[in-house]
């Protein structure tokens, strides 16, 4: 059986952060919401027992039981005892490592994939299975725009109004974020300061309460960022702000017209060779799952009836 899937970016139009609880982790509070481009994730089940594996053509360092869409397929294997093979091809087309959500987003297509095909309707234990593989993973389980809060893994669905963005992902490796980096470095900052607000609960969806607590500290580490965002203003954006962990920032428009404007306007002389740009809409829905069988097997059950 073959299924596929697109796994949507993300981007995070709040991310507000507590202090670094026991378990490493710290409690948020953050707006995210699914954009309409990803990367195209395919999932074939083989007929009998198999191993995982996992192919990304291009980026061959993603190839392998490494990948978070393995390690997602193997979790799933361990907690459903299941034993048939499992095939996960990926179509990169999310920036890595990019405050974007691309692993997560994988691992939980990989997720709603094997769902369908082993119809899984168990909700809380497939999110349980995709927070083993990360924080993020919860959300792209989950229908649509939602507020994150404790690790990332509780939801409260959100209503937003498709939101018109320009990303820029600056793709020099001497700008890239990882995620534990970044909360480091917000703890580190916090040190000596008066203890920060409790994080509060979700409020209404307005730009002005658009913003993103690891921004501050990253722009410390890495300076060359902040001109990225004043340059989004310039260009039309009435907010920019970085994207949970980082380099990528975004502006957000007044519409598709004014991001694609604005897209078009930024030219390699303003933030040079190696920034990516990339107009895009946030959506209401997590894309969903099509499942195809092929002719011969549906013409054997076609005559399996008459
Ligand atoms: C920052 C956010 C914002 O949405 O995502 P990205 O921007 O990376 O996509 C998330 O919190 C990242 O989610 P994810 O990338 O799945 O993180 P994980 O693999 O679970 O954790 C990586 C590391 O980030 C830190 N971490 C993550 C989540 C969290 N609530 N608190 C943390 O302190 C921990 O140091 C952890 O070891
Ligand atoms: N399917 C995947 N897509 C992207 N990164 C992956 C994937 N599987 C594992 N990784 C690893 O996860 C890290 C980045 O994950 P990613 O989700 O792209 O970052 P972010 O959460 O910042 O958008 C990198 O170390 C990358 O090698």
């Amino acid at each position: 059986m073959r299924l596929a899937t697109l796994a949507p970016a993300k981007v995070n139009l709040v991310l507000r952060v507590g202090p670094a609880r026991a378990d490493g982790y710290h409690d948020i509070l953050s707006l995210m919401v699914p954009l309409d481009f990803g990367d195209g994730v395919e999932v074939r089940v083989s007929a009998g027992k198999g191993k995982v594996t996992c192919r990304v053509p291009g980026h061959p360092d993603l190839d392998g039981p490494g990948n978070l869409a393995a390690r997602a397929a193997e979790a799933f294997r361990a907690r459903f005892g299941v034993d048939r093979g499992i095939a996960i091809r990926i179509e990169k087309r999310t920036p890595v490592t990019a405050g974007l959500g691309g692993g997560s987003s994988d691992a939980a297509a990989v997720l709603r994939c094997l769902a369908r095909a082993f119809r899984i309707r168990d909700a809380a234990a497939l999110a349980e299975v995709g927070l083993s593989v990360g924080s993020d993973v919860p959300f792209f389980l989950g229908p649509g725009p939602a507020w994150a809060t404790g690790r990332g893994e509780r939801l409260r669905p959100a209503d937003v109004a498709p939101q018109d963005v320009v990303l820029l992902y600056p793709e020099d490796p001497a700008l890239a974020i990882r995620a534990g980096d970044a909360y480091r470095w917000l703890d580190a900052s916090r040190r000596g300061a008066p203890t920060p607000p409790p994080l509060g609960r979700p409020r209404g969806i307005r730009a002005g309460s658009f913003r993103n607590d690891l921004q501050e500290p990253c722009l410390a580490e890495r300076p060359a960022l902040s001109p990225l965002l004043g340059l989004l203003v310039g260009r039309g954006a009435t907010k920019a702000i970085m994207s949970g962990s980082g380099p990528t920032v975004f502006g957000l428009f007044s519409s598709r017209g004014a991001a694609r404007r604005a897209a078009a306007a930024v030219t390699k002389e303003d933030v040079g060779p190696r920034v990516r740009v990339i107009a895009a809409r946030t959506v209401r829905r997590q894309p969903r799952v099509t499942s195809w069988r092929s002719p011969r097997s549906a013409s054997s059950r076609s005559t399996r009836r008459s």
